[in-house]
């Protein structure tokens, strides 16, 4: 037949019964499962960063100014100097396998994989990165190609915001709009009260607490927003503040040891307060001379991470005065909390496990 149009949906195979007779019962194919994280450069070089963070920027859940101005400012200010500057900072995170960000992504997939495959259960786990590689349609069209017709979509993010959790749900969303045939899809909203993700963080700290001694103060930073957003309805800030209240709770120490900040500012505007390298500063000045900061946002350790407080952060608390700067890893592929992820995949996988 001649294709007077391209086609408006990306191929897909026709259903193998025809259009004759009575079908067969249709079988309950496997179930996938989609983690979506932020993404990473592909290098540590000035090229990979700049193709990663004009892409990163260009979203207008992440950068809400009108784009026709936000595009000047990007190509004339930001996507002429940045990448170059990241550069050498990615470098230094760089692990033999790739950026962080990537690699403990990719262990927390293969993990739950693990787990689901152990249990019995019949699903496909990809990892799908909102930014970059590998992508949310490479990720998808793998499940989709391995027989997926029902898709669990868990955003890496425990507390939910319009820059991370919603542009995850968007990219999905808009890559199902190319499909004839599109999938059952669920998405996971927010899940910092899960017990399973307290629970591990808790861990996390009491574990590096009995080997090593308590601070004078535990600083739990988590990635900034514009002040506006929250102004405007993003619930972010409330999620992160409860899951400040449940992780106290559950460490159980004197509510004075435990504090809360915001890192990784960008741009002009007020973000949330206190600011994290400022905040440490100003402890040291006060006299603070043990901290340890620990990043309950981040699943995965990362350039913010990293870079940002582990080196950076150190460098301002201790050049002021501060004595021991104690950085408490993300849950990476600690086994406790792939098997909590899991959990959770499993606990919103119900009704479709046979
Ligand atoms: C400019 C606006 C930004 C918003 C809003 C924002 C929200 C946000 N980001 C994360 C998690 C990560 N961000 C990371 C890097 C990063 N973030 C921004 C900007 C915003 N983030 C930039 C420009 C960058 C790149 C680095 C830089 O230029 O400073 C990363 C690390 C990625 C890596 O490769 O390691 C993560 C993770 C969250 C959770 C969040 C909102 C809650
Ligand atoms: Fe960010
Ligand atoms: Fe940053």
């Amino acid at each position: 037949m001649i294709q007077l149009f391209a086609p408006r949906y990306l191929p897909e195979p026709a259903d193998p019964h025809g259009l004759d007779g009575e079908p067969p019962p249709r079988e309950a194919g496997p179930l996938g499962v989609l983690l979506v994280n932020l993404g990473t450069p592909d290098e540590p070089t000035a090229k990979s960063i700049r193709r990663y963070l004009r892409e990163f920027l260009s979203d207008p859940r992440v950068i809400e100014i009108p784009s026709w101005i936000w595009q000047i400012i990007l190509r004339i200010f930001i996507l002429t100097r940045r990448p170059q500057a990241l550069a050498p900072r990615y470098e230094e995170i760089w692990l033999e396998q790739g950026s962080p960000l990537l690699v403990y992504s990719q262990a927390q997939a293969l993990g739950v994989q693990q787990h689901l495959s152990d249990a019995g259960v019949p699903a496909h786990v990809e990892l799908g990165m909102r930014y970059g590689n590998p992508s949310i349609p490479d990720a998808m069209d793998a499940l989709r190609k391995k027989g997926c017709e029902r898709i669990l979509v868990v955003p890496m993010y425990p507390q939910y915001a319009a820059s991370t959790t919603a542009t995850a749900v968007d990219a999905v969303a808009a890559h199902a709009a190319k499909l004839r045939n599109q999938p059952e899809m669920r998405f996971v909203k927010r899940y910092y009260d899960e017990p399973g993700y307290i629970d591990a963080l808790a861990r996390q700290v009491t574990d590096y607490w009995a080997l090593h001694g308590k601070p004078q103060r535990l600083l739990l930073s988590f990635h900034g927003l514009p002040r506006r957003t929250i102004q405007q309805g993003d619930p972010y800030h409330r999620d992160c503040m409860e899951t400040v209240l449940l992780l106290k709770r559950r460490l159980g120490v004197d509510a004075s040891l435990v504090h809360v900040s915001f890192q990784s500012r960008f741009g002009a505007e007020k973000w949330l307060e206190p600011y994290t390298e400022p905040l440490l500063r100003e402890w040291a000045r006060q006299g603070i001379t043990r901290v340890d900061v620990m990043c309950p946002g981040f699943l995965a350790d990362c350039l913010e991470t990293r870079e940002e407080i582990q080196m950076q952060c150190r460098d301002a608390f201790l050049g002021e005065g501060g004595q021991q700067f104690r950085y408490i890893s993300c849950l990476n592929d600690d086994p406790i909390w792939i098997s909590s992820l899991a959990g959770l995949v499993r606990k919103h996988l119900g009704g479709w496990i046979p």
